[in-house]
């Protein structure tokens, strides 16, 4: 058998934000047609959480837009150019007004004749801090029994890199929707040192009724899944009363480091307020401590074919 050298995946050392104990607002926004309505709509709810003592803020996938692929370019922003550019210039306004993070789920952003689903994150003093350009495209091989066909490639390009971003309330990791699904991804965060992974999202009913849950519990329950990575997860959909054709299942939710749902909600719009204490990081990672249990020299068997391609 091959030799390959072995590094442990987990590798960086969770860091201690300035800030451990917290309130997470979750804005469950319902999105329409109208641009400046829903950007309105978001700015309501973003004071309505902070009013409730949420001091980050998580807003939906497309939340200026609805989830459909002919409008993305219509209501698409230049993210080079905040001033004219309505949904990220109230975004920015209101984190600094309110002194709050918004991880600003996603919307529609236009770069050199290209479109991506990009989430912006701005701190409190209400300077993009950074840009997650959704990387796994969700384009349905073919429709799920009830629902519409759905290709986001047709108007959408990928992004290319995972977005790990450094605020007072940890390390947090970006992921848009379908990016759930490929928990290398999750992992990858983890390995980075990520407190809490941040996901906006807007599944559809049929995929929403089956795997939104299981997807956000999986991403850090080492008693559902192989991929272990002990740490928080919150997601943020639209409300279902979507303008858009695609039907959008709704419950945003927060996952604690032990797949234990902290905070849920229904379809309808929602502000939804959940407590994060990354004590509970420290001590899950100590009652399973998976990072010194790890065997990559058993089953790292990528690097174990590339070394020995005829076995
Ligand atoms: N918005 C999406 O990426 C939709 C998705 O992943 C789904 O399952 O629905």
């Amino acid at each position: 058998m091959a030799t390959v050298a072995v590094q442990s995946f987990f590798s960086a050392p969770l860091q201690i934000p300035k800030i451990t104990q917290f309130k997470i607002g979750i804005c469950q926004l319902k999105v329409t047609t109208e641009k400046s309505a829903n950007i309105f709509n978001a700015h309501s709810l973003i004071q309505a959480a902070a009013e409730q003592g949420a001091s980050l803020i998580l807003l939906p996938e497309m939340w200026n837009c609805p989830y459909s692929t002919d409008l993305f370019a219509k209501f698409a922003e230049d993210f080079s150019d905040i001033d004219s550019a309505p949904s990220l210039l109230m975004l920015s306004e209101v984190a600094s007004s309110l002194g709050v993070t918004i991880i600003g789920g996603s919307i529609p952003e236009k770069d050199a004749g290209q479109l991506y689903n990009s989430c912006p994150v701005f701190g409190p003093d209400g300077e993009l801090k950074a840009k997650h350009r959704k990387i796994h495209l969700f384009d349905m091989g073919k429709p799920l029994p009830g629902e519409v066909q759905f290709k986001e490639s047709d108007n959408i390009s990928a992004g290319e890199k995972p977005t790990v971003v450094d605020t007072d309330f940890g390390r947090i990791g970006i992921g848009i929707c379908h990016d759930i699904r490929f928990p290398e991804l999750a992992m990858s965060y983890r390995a980075r040192g990520a407190h809490l992974i941040c996901y906006p999202g807007a599944f559809n009913m049929s995929t929403g009724a089956t795997l939104w849950e299981l997807e956000q519990r999986t991403r850090q329950d080492d008693s559902v899944s192989a991929v272990d990575n002990q740490l928080y997860v919150a997601s943020c959909s639209p409300s279902r009363d979507s303008a858009g054709s695609y039907m959008i299942w709704g419950h945003s939710t927060v996952v604690g480091p032990m797949g234990e749902i902290i905070a849920t909600t229904g379809h309808e719009e929602a502000v939804l307020i959940a407590e994060i204490d990354y004590a509970a990081i420290q001590w899950t990672r100590e009652s399973l401590p998976l990072e010194s249990q790890k065997h990559n020299d058993i089953y790292q068997f990528v690097d174990l074919l590339r070394e020995s391609p005829s076995s």
